[in-house]
């Protein structure tokens, strides 16, 4: 598959680093994994409502991170500050600092479009263009203006990362909205992928899907963790038991005031997380005692 080129590095102005990437995090694989995202004491509020609290934990590199834990806990707003969605919503706020690759990804140098190329995102619903398959994935690539020497090329690529490609390659000038749930899903995948990012972030991403397609998902994501670096919101315990290398537990705790707030219970090796915990919440979580 294509890999991003290294000359492509304009993110943002030449900046110094903020966070060092000391930090190395092993999963069940016992091999040490840089950090591509490092959270530092991060806050997302809404409005004046502090919705997530102190969260600190680093997202290793061709790894999948899933964040779990009860309704409302916080976990898709953690997710969506990762890429800087939370700026879309009006008075969303995010305080602490969130580095990609040593980087603030908040500084005021950073270009948050092509942060969102760097960083993609599959959301819970499959939302693909009313337009073509091809057009689809080629989207990105001519809004970007990314230089590409052979579109044809390009969709077949995304779209075979993707485990699409055979199921549509005769069909690619027809309308995506015409594909199944699950097909839609692994478009909006090889969507994202076209435009080339690190990092693809996704929000529940099988829940309005059935089984097989469930399945193919988790099987996609699993091979795409060789090229990417993936984080998934997920309400699954055993979807986050599969396919993840490593586990966050998020909660809502209620504070002195009665007021709710999103925090980190637990950040781990999945293995470790789902058969020897280390706090009782997360026992509890995961043994369906609570949520
Ligand atoms: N756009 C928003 N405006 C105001 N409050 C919000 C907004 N989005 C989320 N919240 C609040 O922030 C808290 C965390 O919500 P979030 O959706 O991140 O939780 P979650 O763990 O992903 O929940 P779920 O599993 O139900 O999707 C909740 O109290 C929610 O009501």
């Amino acid at each position: 598959m294509t890999t991003p080129d290294p000359k492509d590095a304009a993110m943002t102005h030449p900046a110094p680093p903020l966070i060092t990437t000391a930090v190395r995090l092993s999963a069940d694989d016992g091999v040490a994994h840089e950090p591509v995202l490092t959270l530092k004491d991060i806050s997302v509020f809404y409005g004046d409502y502090e919705a997530v609290r102190g969260v600190d934990m680093a997202m290793a590199g061709n790894q999948i991170t899933a964040l779990i834990g009860p309704s409302g806990c916080g976990k898709s707003t953690v997710l969506r500050s990762l890429n800087r969605m939370n700026d879309l919503i009006p008075g969303a706020r995010v305080a602490g600092t969130i580095a990609y690759h040593g980087q603030s990804l908040y500084a005021r140098e950073v270009d948050p479009i092509e942060l969102r190329r760097r960083i993609g995102m599959v959301f819970q619903k499959p939302n693909p263009f009313p337009k073509s398959i091809y057009d689809n994935i080629a989207y990105g690539p001519r809004v970007t203006g990314m230089k590409v020497t052979n579109m044809n090329d390009l969709v077949e690529q995304a779209l075979r990362d993707a485990a699409l490609w055979d199921e549509v390659k005769d069909k690619l000038k027809q309308s995506a909205l015409a594909l199944s749930g699950g097909q839609q899903q692994r478009l909006c995948i090889a969507r994202t992928i076209a435009v080339r990012p690190e990092v693809i972030l996704m929000d529940e991403p099988c829940s309005a899907l059935d089984p097989i397609a469930t399945g193919k998902i988790e099987d996609l994501m699993i091979n795409l963790a060789a090229d990417y670096t993936i984080v998934i919101v997920t309400h699954n315990m055993q979807q986050a038991a599969r396919v993840s290398h490593r586990t966050a537990f998020f909660t809502a705790e209620v504070d002195e005031a009665g007021v709710r707030h999103g925090r980190l219970v637990e950040y781990e090796a999945t293995n470790k997380l789902f058969t020897n915990p280390n706090h009782k919440q997360t026992e509890d979580y995961i043994t369906g005692r609570f949520g």
